[in-house]
């Protein structure tokens, strides 16, 4: 124990820590670390070092007992953890700066102690990226961090895993010239038992308790033995004798100790300043996602656009498989002329009508000639053909007599000039075309014919006209854009924010900025503003596409839309950040993501119209923030409608309140550890 008049830099106190009900960890441990010592904590692999340190940095809480510390501040603090924990695709320098603008140190501060450092523990000099460092030297890196703000007390989780002995022993000097002449306090995990022979003193832990906790050559003599290794077998084979191998089912009622070390101000320009240029550097650094966020919308809302430009009124679908025509009228188009110039008297067709209907085809469309129907039918089960269309005997005559004598067409008339057709209806949009094609054909033919015979030509048209709309007819596919375009930049927000969290947290880069002082408040601001770069980078870029490039309409306010599009993407990053606390796993949070878009653009009208969807689903549609922004922003475009319409109000409330609620909910799930491991 520390004698009464040495000051203790850590005192636990019957601390117990569990993470589940039968993962209990700490057990009652008692452990007093002196002021200006080297405490080596050594245990098996799993006894829980790891867990009762991030205990005492503040990281966890114990569920029972108290730990006491001589420092309060976390600028006093330098905690290595067990993990690299570095940012990879960053280089040393960069990383030297990030954490000692965190902890407030000039440049030609890091720089000098950078490069004491870099000395010392024989790291690279060249700046090179810590992912392009071997795993030891990444570990070193990681220790100069640690070592880099000078702070009084050290906690370092098994800082020389990879180190070879040599540069291990320099180390140890490095460490026991830090204790006596500077009169630092270290706690160290280690699982090389013999090199803690330079510790001042050893806690053996095992069990959920130190076993003993004495200098170690007091250690060696107490229990006769030549090497602490021998110490611990010793120790814990006797502990196994009174435990008898078994856990305890005593666990003391919850109360967790009071956090370790103070709260930082809440915001800090110099550490937000580091968080900022580490967030533009990895944006810089990871310019492939940065770019796919930044593009998607716009590169899917050309293609899209490219769609809608097609304003003919056909749809861009091409029919790649021939017609079958089966033409019992004529085996041969011309040779049958003088014949239909006599039953034809004052027209002088050019050809018989189902050949004009063939060539009227072939202006779009493939045909492919069979002498039967059974053969044609067979190609289209053979998937060579599309579909058959069968020209009667006499058709010519009988269209004509069904022109001429209008009301006092014959049944023979009427039934002889219908064309057949079967199609393979089993591509939707296909057969619309096709379908289309044909009657718009037939019509077209039909009203020729009556020009050629001096009828009027109107009299074969259907009498309903559709006039230009009065709000996007025209346009008709542009309705889509908007939720189209809602639903991706939802999604592009969403990823970047939950990835990005995610994967910092995963790496435990989040935990050791947060040990190291960072707040979340300054995270999430730091973050907010690179977002906001980049949505509006996504956006100048997609609205160049939609208003520079293609002539969309945009009847209302520019910036009125520009506003809705980003109150969107703003929830969609809410959002990132709500799946960020719930999530843990990188891959988890992809698949999140990928099933929100997915779901979006079934519920916002991307695929389907809303207002064609299952009542059920239209409930869902109605509780989901973009379905509103997309609403409000295909308002302000096609109506020109103002903020003051309903319609666009509701797409400027829905993502506040969605935002309100998700942060919310996020809190909740914090609350509840959600998503956590603890
Ligand atoms: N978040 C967690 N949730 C559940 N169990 C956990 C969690 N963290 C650690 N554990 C478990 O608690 C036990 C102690 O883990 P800890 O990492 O503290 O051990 P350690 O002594 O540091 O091990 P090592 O020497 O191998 O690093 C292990 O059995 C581990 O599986």
């Amino acid at each position: 124990m520390v004698s009464e008049e040495e000051r203790h830099a850590v005192a636990v106190r019957n601390a117990w820590k569990r993470y589940s009900l039968k993962s209990v960890i700490l057990k009652g441990l008692n452990m007093t670390v002196a002021e200006g010592s080297i405490y080596g904590l050594l245990g098996p692999s799993g006894c829980g070092k790891t867990s009762l340190l991030s205990c005492i940095v503040g990281v966890r809480q114990l569920d029972f007992g108290t730990i006491d510390l001589s420092v309060s501040k976390r600028i006093e603090v330098g905690f290595m953890p067990q993990d690299i924990t570095l940012h990879k695709e960053f280089t040393l320098s960069e990383v030297f700066h990030f954490y000692g603008a965190i902890y407030g140190l000039s440049k030609d501060e890091i720089k000098s102690r950078g490069q004491q450092y870099i000395a010392l523990l024989e790291i690279p000099s060249d700046d090179r990226f810590i992912g392009n460092c071997s795993g030891g030297q990444q570990r070193r890196i990681s220790l100069a961090v640690t070592l880099l703000h000078d702070p009084k007390l050290l906690i370092l989780d098994e800082p020389t895993v990879g180190v070879d002995p040599v540069l291990c022993a320099n180390i140890w000097e490095h460490f026991v010239y830090l204790v006596r002449e500077l009169k630092k306090t270290i706690i160290i995990t280690t699982h090389y038992i013999e090199e803690a022979k330079n510790a001042n003193r050893i806690g053996l832990m095992r069990g959920g308790i130190l076993l003993a906790e004495e200098p170690p050559n007091g250690l060696m003599m107490r229990y006769n033995a030549d090497s602490l290794e021998d110490v611990f077998l010793k120790l814990s084979s006797k502990q196994t004798l009174v435990e008898g191998g078994g856990g305890t089912e005593f666990f003391p009622p919850k109360t967790p100790n009071q956090p370790t070390l103070r709260e930082e101000a809440i915001f800090k320009m110099n550490r937000f300043k580091a968080q900022m240029i580490k967030n533009i550097n990895w944006t810089k650094r990871n310019l492939p996602v940065t770019l796919f966020v930044i593009c998607l919308p716009a590169v899917l809302l050309y293609l899209m656009c490219h769609l809608n430009d097609v304003k003919t009124g056909d749809l861009p679908i091409s029919i790649n498989k021939p017609l079958a025509i089966v033409n019992d009228e004529v085996d041969d188009c011309y040779a049958d002329r003088p014949r239909l110039l006599k039953l034809l008297k004052n027209c002088k067709p050019t050809k018989p009508f189902s050949c004009r209907y063939v060539d009227y085809m072939q202006r779009s469309l493939r045909t492919l000639d069979f002498d039967t129907e059974e053969a044609a039918v067979e190609a289209v089960r053979r998937s060579r053909s599309h579909g058959v269309l069968y020209f009667p005997k006499n058709f010519s005559q009988h269209l004509m007599s069904r022109v001429k004598e209008q009301t006092d067409a014959t049944a023979a008339a009427l039934d002889g000039s219908v064309i057949t057709v079967r199609l393979d209806m089993s591509e939707f949009s296909k057969t619309v075309v096709v379908v289309q094609k044909l009657s718009a054909l037939i019509i077209e033919l039909i009203q020729d014919i009556c020009e050629e015979c001096g009828y009027q030509r109107e009299m074969a048209s259907i009498p309903i006209t559709i006039e230009e709309g009065i709000y996007g007819l025209s346009e008709v596919l542009y309705t889509f854009v908007p939720a189209y375009f809602g639903s991706v930049a939802f999604y592009t927000t969403t990823m970047f924010t939950s990835s990005s969290i995610v994967m910092e947290r995963a790496s435990g880069i989040f935990e050791r900025t947060k040990i190291a002082g960072l707040t979340m408040f300054e995270i999430i601001v730091a973050h907010i503003v690179v977002q906001v770069i980049v949505m509006t980078l996504q956006n100048a870029l997609s609205f160049t596409v939609l208003y520079a490039i293609f002539d969309n309409p945009m009847r209302g306010s520019m910036a009125l839309a520009w506003l809705i599009v980003s109150l969107n993407e703003l929830t969609g990053m809410v959002f990132g950040f709500f799946l960020s606390v719930i999530i843990r796993e990188e891959t988890n949070v992809t698949y999140a993501c990928i099933g929100t878009v997915l779901t979006l653009f079934m519920l916002t009208g991307v695929i389907w119209p809303t207002e064609g969807i299952h009542s059920l689903l239209q409930l869902s549609s109605s509780l989901l923030p973009v379905k509103y922004s997309s609403e409000a922003f295909m308002n302000v475009a096609i109506r020109g409608y103002g903020a003051t319409k309903l319609a666009v109000l509701k797409g400027l409330v829905a993502p506040i309140v969605a935002m309100l609620a998700l942060i919310s909910l996020s809190m909740v799930a914090v609350k509840l550890k959600l998503g956590s491991y603890d």
